[in-house]
């Protein structure tokens, strides 16, 4: 079903270069003013469906809705997307303060006094021309770009990766700041999700092209747990249950399940002696998206 405040839409959605299936008949919406998170690993399709969201590439087949209409060759559903990547191309003579200067000609909601501040806390050198900035000052000017244009659908395709931890942080801290005051549709595809984990409302995880995950963050945070203690006691406790991942050390073990746990089971698990800790958000994609795990369920 269609949802009404979905701002994209997307229905058997594939991507294929040649032989290779980027993007395998994946449906998905997108929901309007909420923090998404498109996780996955390398080559898993990240980059290739953003660029299909955004009209930069042809589907190969399906069909995309962005504000209700296909995203390309539309200005009307461009106008309203701000893409950033990393690899973003810039005309040859651009200074730092040329792409600011611009930006409002793309960006109706540009807000010229908040990209200044973000300038001054990121530290950009505004004269210096775009080929010579360092790699984290350019990352810096796409996140200055993506925050201040405040464009009702925004992406970040891992800009930030050239920013240190502290930078890394500022983005974070202003890009929820700002969007609770001025509530928008972001999309965010990075590798450091447990940096990112606070930040986001729903997730979505992309796998060799398909997506395995479509949850709202704070229902995925509870859905899994890690059972430790003795193998003996472990292995009962967690007997028909879907296991994501196993170790054991001598006669000590420590399984991640998956699924939530009534009140009933962990007074059980107190009183087996076991230990229930929580599962970052982190740890359960890298576990849902780990070959190894199903080989170790086939053998479990
Ligand atoms: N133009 C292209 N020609 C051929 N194959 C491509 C092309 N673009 C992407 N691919 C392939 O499609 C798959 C998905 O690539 P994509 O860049 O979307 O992954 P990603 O999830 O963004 O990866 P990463 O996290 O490493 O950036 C990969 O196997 C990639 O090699």
């Amino acid at each position: 079903m269609t949802d009404t405040s979905a701002v994209v839409s997307v229905t058997a959605l594939s991507k294929r270069f040649g032989s290779v299936t980027a993007v395998d008949s994946v449906d998905f919406e997108v929901r309007e003013n909420t923090i998404y998170g498109l996780l996955g690993r390398n080559g898993a399709g990240k980059t290739t469906l953003m660029q299909l969201l955004t009209g930069q590439d042809f589907a190969s087949s399906g069909s995309i809705n962005v504000f209700g209409a296909s995203p390309v060759e539309n200005p009307d559903v461009l106008s309203q997307i701000c893409f950033i990547k990393e690899s973003q191309k810039y005309p040859d003579e651009f200074r730092a303060k040329h792409v600011f200067k611009s930006a409002p000609w793309f960006f109706t909601n540009w807000d010229a006094a908040f990209a200044e501040e973000l300038i001054e806390e990121f530290n950009v050198p505004l004269n210096r021309p775009i080929k010579k900035l360092s790699r984290g000052q350019l990352s810096a000017v796409g996140v200055i770009v993506g925050l201040a244009s405040r464009a009702p659908l925004t992406f970040f395709d891992e800009p930030y990766l050239g920013l240190d931890a502290v930078a890394r942080q500022i983005f974070y801290d202003r890009l929820l700041a700002d969007y609770s005051e001025h509530p928008r549709t972001v999309i965010l595809s990075t590798h450091l999700i447990d940096e990112v984990s606070n930040l986001l409302e729903h997730v979505l995880v992309i796998d060799q092209g398909r997506i395995i995950i479509d949850e709202e963050a704070d229902a995925l945070r509870g859905s899994a747990t890690t059972v430790a203690g003795t193998r003996a006691a472990v292995e009962r406790f967690t007997a028909g249950r879907t296991l994501l991942h196993s170790e054991s050390i001598g006669g000590l073990a420590s399984v991640t399940i998956q699924g939530q746990l009534s009140a009933f089971e962990r007074a059980d698990a107190a009183d087996s002696g076991l230990e229930l800790l929580p599962v970052s958000l982190q740890q359960l994609i890298v576990r849902s998206t780990n070959t190894s795990t199903h080989d170790f369920q086939a053998s479990a």
